[in-house]
């Protein structure tokens, strides 16, 4: 097991959230070996990840497709079990929890997808949609939850929100859809928020309203927010600080600006060469970032981005980097996992 430093935001208060060396390993049978011998194989998705959430905090978690972000985030709401490690969410580790306890858990946290249309039942009035999970929880009479409907719709930028109530979502656009989605995630006021590529399949015309709502929840309800993308012009638009994530690392992670402006570790600088403006739409693309990719079931014993590192050696080939503070002035990412983090390194 690897040891890290964990990465902590600027404030003094006590995180919200504190993760500390969490794993999630899926059983696979994928090579011959495995299936002609049943030998049990596991594909490390998540691999001893520690970091902390604090209050009213926008974190944001990018890396290219299949490094374990949405496995990451799904553990963090417990729709995923843990292979090892703590989630502690005020005070509690919630990997403990029983099912009744993570039922009460699941007001103060919920999740916000990336498909609008799947994630409401098309045969649902607004209403319907937005209030069940009032319903669920046995929160008020009928008036309260019509009155406390309102208000997420209000809050989630529909209004007039009364509207809305009967409405179905054939009837409303991606746009709205994906407002009635954050209405019914707000519905409960949680304290936590997981935005899983919330605006990805939006038109580009209606993503700043969307991203606009999380600030707003941040600075008027003080949500923290882990914000999950493949962009990273959202990331640099919305959150405070950022996590790169590799193969089921955390590479990197730090301030926002100083993590896109002054990447220290050598995957973050290539994905944001891939981003010349950053103002621009640009995601991470296979195609954006060159090179074979080391296979999660099988990974080499040093850095698992040594292979198609430029600055990588016999050291970067042996020997695991750990996440580690930098020390060498402002403009310098908080943490990274590399023998030879970068310097001087604006892009
Ligand atoms: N239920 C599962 N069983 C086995 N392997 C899984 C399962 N879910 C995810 N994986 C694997 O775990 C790794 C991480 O997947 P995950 O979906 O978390 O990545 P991601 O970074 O969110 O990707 P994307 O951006 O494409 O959604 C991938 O190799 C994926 O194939």
């Amino acid at each position: 097991m690897s040891i890290t430093t964990k990465p902590e935001s600027d404030s003094d208060s006590q995180a919200l959230i504190d993760v500390n060396d969490l794993s999630k390993l899926y059983e696979t049978n994928q090579s011959i070996i495995s299936r002609l011998f049943g030998e049990k194989e596991y594909l490390r998705a998540v691999d001893n990840v520690s970091f902390e959430i604090q209050q009213g905090e926008i974190v944001g978690l990018a890396g290219q497709s299949g490094c374990g972000k949405s496995t990451l985030g799904e553990l963090l709401v417990q729709l995923q079990e843990p292979s090892s490690g703590e989630i502690i969410i005020d005070g509690d580790d919630i990997t403990e929890y029983s099912s009744s306890e993570l039922k009460t858990f699941r007001r103060k946290c919920q999740v916000i997808f990336q498909d609008p249309y799947e994630a409401i039942n098309p045969r649902f009035t607004v209403s319907r949609i937005v209030s069940e999970p009032l319903k669920i929880h046995s929160i008020g009479d009928r008036q309260e939850r019509t009155e406390r409907t309102i208000k997420a719709l209000n809050d989630a930028g529909l209004s007039p929100a009364e509207e809305y109530l009967g409405s179905f979502p054939r009837e409303l656009s991606g746009g709205e859809r994906q407002r009635v989605n954050i209405a019914r995630a707000i519905v409960l006021e949680p304290d936590f928020l997981i935005a899983d590529e919330p605006v990805s399949m939006l038109d580009v015309s209606v993503r700043t309203g969307i991203l606009k709502l999380f600030e707003k929840f941040k600075e008027e309800m003080e949500m923290s927010i882990l914000y999950v993308s493949h962009d990273l012009s959202t990331i640099n638009y919305l959150c405070d600080r950022t996590m790169i994530m590799y193969l089921g690392k955390v590479v990197e992670v730090g301030k926002t600006r100083n993590v896109i402006h002054y990447p220290s570790h050598p995957y973050t600088k290539t994905l944001l060469q891939s981003v010349p403006d950053t103002q621009k739409q640009t995601d991470i693309t296979e195609e954006s970032v060159q090179g074979e990719v080391p296979d999660p079931i099988d990974l080499p014993p040093g850095c698992r981005y040594a292979s198609w590192c430029s600055y990588a050696d016999e050291k970067c080939e042996r020997d695991e980097p750990l996440l580690q503070q930098r020390d060498d002035g402002e403009e310098a990412s908080d943490q990274v996992a590399c023998h030879y983090p970068i310097e001087n390194n604006a892009v």
